[in-house]
C-alpha cells in the first residue's frame, strides 16, 4: 500500500493520527507501517458505539453432561473407539499459545514459563509430555498445531528448536500465527505503540480456525486424513491431549463437538459454564454469568449450571468448515494498553484505558447442533496457571502436579 492509499483508508475510519510520526521514520519503518495499515481490519472499531443487540429470545436451560459415573461404566468401549481413531491418524491437536506470560511477570511466551523447583519444567514441556502419553499408547505420532501470535512467534519457534522439541518429532509440529486486531482508546482511536507501529493484540481465541485456514493448515489436515481437532489452552499443565476416552465418547454419542468440563469448585469460579441456549449448546463466560444462573438449582437441589469448561474442546472438521463463514460475535474488552502519548513517550497505564477486540472460541459452540459436555476429575486434569500466586496460580498448579506424581 502506498502513502496515498493509506491516507484514504485512515480518513475513512478517522484514524489519520496514525501517520503523526511518519516523516520521522526510515524507509523500512515506513514500509512496515503502511503494510500494517493495509492489513489491519478497522471495521471492528464501528462496533464500539453500535447499539447492543440483546437477544431477548434467548432461553437458557441446563445441559446434561456425561458424568464420571457414566464414563466409568463404558470406559473400555469408548476408550477403544477413540484409540482406534488416533491410530487411524484421524485426530490432530491445536495448542492455543498466542499469549504472553505478562501476568506471571515474564516478557516471554506463556508456554516458556518455567514452573520447576529443583529443575527446569517449562509449561510447553509439560504439554508435550502429556501428549507423549497418548503417542506412546497409540504408537503413532499426532500432528500438533501450535498457534502463536506476532508477539511471540519467533520466541516460541526458536525455543522449541533450542529444546529439541522436547523429544517430539518436529515433522509433526506446525506453527501458525493468530491474526491480530487493533487496540483503541475509548473513542475508537487506535493507539500507536511505536512511532511506526499500531498497537495490536491477538484477536481472541475464537480466531484459531480462520488463522489455521489462512495458514493453509486445514489443507494439510485433509491431506493427512485428520477429521477431529482437539483444541486446548496453553495454561493448563495437567491437560490431557487427544484423550482417547473423550474422543471415543464424542464419537459414540454421535456428537460433532465435545467439551471437557469439571464440576465447579465454587459458584464464583472463573470458568465458563455450559448450558443450552434456545436448545443449542452454549457457554456463558464467568464475567457474564447472572446471579439467577449462579444460584439456580435443579430438581435434586444441586446447582443447575455446575459444569465449567476447562478450554479443551473436540471438533469435527467438516462441521467447522460449514460454520466457518458465520461471523462470531465480537467481544469488546477493556484492557490496559501501552501507548505513545502526544509527546511520543511510551506510557504504560496502571488502569484500563481502552479496548481490545476479541472473538471467543466458546461462541463457536453455539453454532453446533450438539456438543457433549464430558466430565473430568478436576484434580487430575485441571491445573490452570493464570496468576503467580493464589487461585489458579503457579503455586496451586505445583500442588496439583505433585499430587499427580509429577516431580518439579
Ligand atoms: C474465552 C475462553 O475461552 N475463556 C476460557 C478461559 O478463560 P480465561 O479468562 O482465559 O481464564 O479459560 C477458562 C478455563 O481455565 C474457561 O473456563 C473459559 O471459558
Amino acid at each position: 500500500m502506498n502513502l496515498e492509499k493509506a491516507k484514504q483508508k485512515l480518513d475513512q475510519y478517522q484514524q489519520s493520527h496514525l501517520l503523526r510520526y511518519y516523516d520521522e521514520l526510515n524507509d523500512a519503518q515506513k514500509a512496515a507501517l503502511l503494510e500494517q495499515i493495509d492489513t489491519t481490519d478497522f471495521s471492528v472499531l464501528a462496533k464500539i458505539h453500535a447499539p447492543k443487540t440483546e437477544d431477548t429470545q434467548s432461553n437458557i436451560t441446563p445441559i446434561e453432561a456425561m458424568t464420571l459415573d457414566e464414563i466409568a461404566s463404558q470406559k473400555e468401549e469408548i476408550h477403544n473407539i477413540g484409540l482406534d481413531a488416533i491410530k487411524a491418524h484421524k485426530v490432530g491437536a491445536v495448542l492455543l499459545a498466542g499469549g504472553m506470560g505478562t501476568r506471571l511477570g515474564s516478557d516471554h511466551p506463556k508456554g516458556m514459563y518455567d514452573i520447576g523447583i529443583t529443575k527446569p519444567v517449562y509449561i510447553f514441556q509439560r504439554i508435550i509430555e502429556n501428549l507423549f502419553d497418548v503417542v506412546k499408547e497409540a504408537d503413532t505420532w499426532i500432528h500438533l498445531f501450535i498457534m502463536t501470535s506476532d508477539k511471540n512467534h519467533e520466541d516460541t519457534t526458536s525455543f522449541f528448536e533450542k529444546m529439541n522439541y522436547f523429544g517430539y518429532d518436529k515433522n509433526y509440529i506446525h506453527f501458525f500465527r493468530q491474526d491480530m486486531a487493533p487496540a483503541s482508546d475509548y473513542n475508537g482511536k487506535i493507539f500507536l505503540e511505536e512511532k511506526g507501529k499500531l498497537a495490536t493484540s491477538p484477536n481472541g481465541n475464537g480466531g484459531w480456525f480462520s488463522s489455521l485456514q489462512n495458514a493453509g493448515l486445514i489443507d494439510l489436515m485433509h491431506k493427512e486424513g485428520i477429521t477431529w481437532i482437539n483444541v486446548f489452552a496453553v495454561d493448563n499443565v495437567l491437560q490431557r491431549i487427544a484423550d482417547p476416552t473423550f474422543i471415543g465418547a464424542t464419537i459414540a454419542k454421535k456428537c460433532d463437538c465435545g467439551s471437557k468440563v469439571v464440576r465447579k469448585a465454587s459458584p464464583d469460579e472463573k470458568v465458563g459454564v455450559m448450558c443450552l441456549e434456545n436448545g443449542h449448546p452454549s457457554i456463558v463466560e464467568y464475567y457474564e454469568l447472572t446471579e439467577a444462573m449462579r444460584d439456580a438449582k435443579n430438581a435434586k437441589g444441586e446447582p443447575a449450571y455446575n459444569f465449567g469448561v476447562i478450554l479443551n474442546y473436540l471438533f469435527e472438521i467438516g462441521h467447522l468448515e460449514k460454520i466457518a463463514n458465520n461471523e462470531l460475535p465480537l467481544h469488546i474488552v477493556e484492557k490496559k494498553i501501552p501507548y505513545l502519548d502526544e509527546q511520543g513517550n511510551l506510557q504504560k497505564p496502571e488502569d484500563v484505558n481502552g479496548y481490545k477486540f476479541e472473538s471467543l472460541i466458546l461462541d463457536l459452540i453455539r453454532l453446533f447442533d450438539n456438543c457433549l459436555p464430558f466430565e473430568v476429575e478436576r484434580n487430575k486434569e485441571f491445573a490452570p496457571i493464570k496468576n503467580k500466586t493464589g487461585v489458579d496460580s503457579i503455586d496451586s498448579a505445583r500442588e496439583l502436579l505433585k499430587e499427580n506424581g509429577i516431580t518439579l
